[in-house]
C-alpha cells in the first residue's frame, strides 16, 4: 500500500471526529456545555435530576416533569430479588465496578422492553437504569461489608437516596447538596472512552443494557474512571504538601504517570476542576481536614512546571469523596452513578440516528504468504 492509499490515521483516535452529537460540547479551553448550558451555571442552579432530564430530553424540565421523573426514579430503584441474590454470591473483595458491571448485565433479563430500541422505550429504560445503578452500587457495597441492603425513603433526591442506601442513615442536607453538585459535574463529557464504547455497542442495534455494560467495563480502567481511585492513592502516598516536589520528580524520572493529571481534550485546564476544588476546600473546612487541598495545589504547580499538564476532575474528586466519607474503592462507581445519565442519552441518540460504528485498522502484520509444505 503506498502512502497515498493510507486513509487518515490518528493513534488512539486523538482529534478524530467520530460522529455527531447534540448532547454535550467540550471546549478544549476549559469549557463544557450540556445541551448548550454552561456547566458552571448548571452546577449552581440545577439538580442532578434536572440534568438527567436535560440530557435525555434536550431541555430543562418544568416542575411537573421534574416531579414525575423524581418519583419514577424512586419507584424504579428496587432491585429484582435474583439480582440481590447474585450480589450475595460475589466474593467479598469484588471491586464495586465489577459488581456494577455484572449487575447491569443481569438486570437486562428482567426488563420487559429489553429489545425495544424505540425512543420511547429507551427513555423508560434509561430511568430504570439510572435508578437501579444507584441501588446496585449501594446494595452491592453493603452486602460485601456483611450488611443488609437499605431502601431509601421515596422523598429523597437521587443523591440523598444514594447516601441513605449506602450508609443506612438519613444524610445531612449539606452533604446531599454537595454530592448532587458532583453528580451534575460528572454527568456527561461527549465522546469519552466509556460513552464511545456505549455508542459502539448501541450502533450494532444492541440494547441499552448491553451498551451501559460496555461503558462500565470501559470506565473501570485507571486511564478513565479508575483514575479517581488511583488519585486518592497518590494523595495518600504523598501525605503532605512539602513532600510533593520530591515525590513527583521521582515518579517523573521513572516515566510514571501521575493519576488525576492530563486529559485527551483539555490542554489548558479541566472545566470542572474549579468547582470540584471549591467543594474540596469547603469539605476540608467542615471536617477540619484542610491538608488535602494544599497537596493538590502543590501538585498542580509542579505538574504544570515540569510537564505542562493540568489537573483533571478526578484529582479533586478523590479529595471530595474521601472527605464525604466514601471508601476509595467506591470512587469510580460514584462516577458511574452520575455518568449513566450521559451514557443513556448517547445510546438513545445513537439508536435514533444510527449508523454502524466500524473503523478500519492500519495493517502492520506480515505480507500475504503461503503455509510451508
Ligand atoms: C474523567 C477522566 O477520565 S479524565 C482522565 C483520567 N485519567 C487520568 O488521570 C490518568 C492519567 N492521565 C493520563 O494517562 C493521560 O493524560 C490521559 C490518558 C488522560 C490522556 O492521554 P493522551 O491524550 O493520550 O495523552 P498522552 O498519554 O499521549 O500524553 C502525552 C504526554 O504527556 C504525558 N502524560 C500524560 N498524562 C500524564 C500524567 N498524568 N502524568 C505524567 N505524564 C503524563 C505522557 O506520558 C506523554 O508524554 P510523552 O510525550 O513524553 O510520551
Ligand atoms: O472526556 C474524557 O476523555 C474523559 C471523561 O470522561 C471526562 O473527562 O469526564
Amino acid at each position: 500500500m503506498s502512502t497515498e492509499d493510507k486513509p487518515a490515521y490518528s493513534p488512539g483516535l486523538a482529534g478524530v471526529i467520530a460522529g455527531e452529537s447534540a448532547i454535550c460540547w467540550v471546549d478544549p479551553n476549559a469549557g463544557l456545555l450540556y445541551r448548550g448550558y454552561d456547566i458552571h451555571e448548571l452546577a449552581v442552579k440545577s439538580s442532578y435530576e434536572d440534568i438527567v432530564w436535560l440530557l435525555l430530553h434536550g431541555e430543562l424540565p418544568d416542575m411537573a416533569q421534574l416531579g414525575k421523573m423524581t418519583w419514577e426514579l424512586s419507584e424504579e430503584r428496587t432491585l429484582p430479588a435474583p439480582v440481590l441474590a447474585m450480589l450475595r454470591t460475589l466474593p467479598h473483595d469484588t471491586h464495586p465496578m465489577d459488581a456494577l458491571r455484572t449487575g447491569v448485565s443481569m438486570l437486562a433479563s428482567f426488563d420487559p422492553e429489553l429489545n425495544d430500541n424505540s425512543h420511547a422505550a429507551n427513555l423508560r429504560k434509561a430511568i430504570r437504569l439510572i435508578a437501579k445503578v444507584c441501588q446496585l452500587i449501594a446494595d452491592g457495597w453493603r452486602i460485601r461489608q456483611g450488611d443488609d441492603p437499605c431502601a431509601a425513603p421515596h422523598d429523597l433526591t437521587h443523591a440523598g437516596a444514594f447516601l441513605f442506601s449506602l450508609n443506612g442513615v438519613l444524610p445531612e442536607a449539606w452533604l446531599v447538596e454537595m454530592l448532587d453538585t458532583v453528580l451534575v459535574l460528572y454527568a456527561d463529557h461527549e465522546f469519552n472512552a466509556s460513552t464511545f464504547s456505549a455508542r459502539v455497542t448501541a450502533s450494532t442495534l444492541s440494547d441499552i443494557y448491553s451498551a451501559v455494560t460496555s461503558a462500565i467495563g470501559t470506565l473501570k480502567g485507571p486511564l478513565h474512571g479508575g483514575a479517581n481511585e488511583e488519585a486518592l492513592g497518590v494523595l495518600e502516598g504523598i501525605g503532605s504538601a512539602d513532600r510533593v516536589e520530591s515525590w513527583v520528580k521521582e515518579r517523573l524520572e521513572r516515566k510514571e504517570k501521575i493519576m488525576g493529571f492530563g486529559h485527551r481534550v483539555y490542554k489548558t485546564g479541566d472545566s470542572r476542576v474549579p468547582v470540584m476544588r471549591e467543594l474540596a476546600r469547603n469539605l476540608g473546612e467542615r471536617t477540619g481536614k484542610t491538608h488535602w487541598v494544599p497537596i493538590c495545589e502543590k501538585l498542580e504547580e509542579v505538574m504544570t512546571r515540569e510537564k505542562n499538564l493540568c489537573a483533571n476532575v478526578d484529582l479533586y474528586a478523590a479529595v471530595v469523596f474521601r472527605l464525604m466519607g466514601f471508601p476509595g474503592a467506591l470512587n469510580p462507581a460514584i462516577f458511574a452513578l452520575s455518568r449513566v445519565a450521559g451514557w443513556c442519552a448517547h445510546v438513545i441518540e445513537q439508536h435514533d440516528h444510527n449508523r454502524l460504528i466500524r473503523p478500519r485498522s492500519l495493517y502492520t502484520g506480515p505480507v500475504a504468504r503461503k503455509i510451508k509444505e
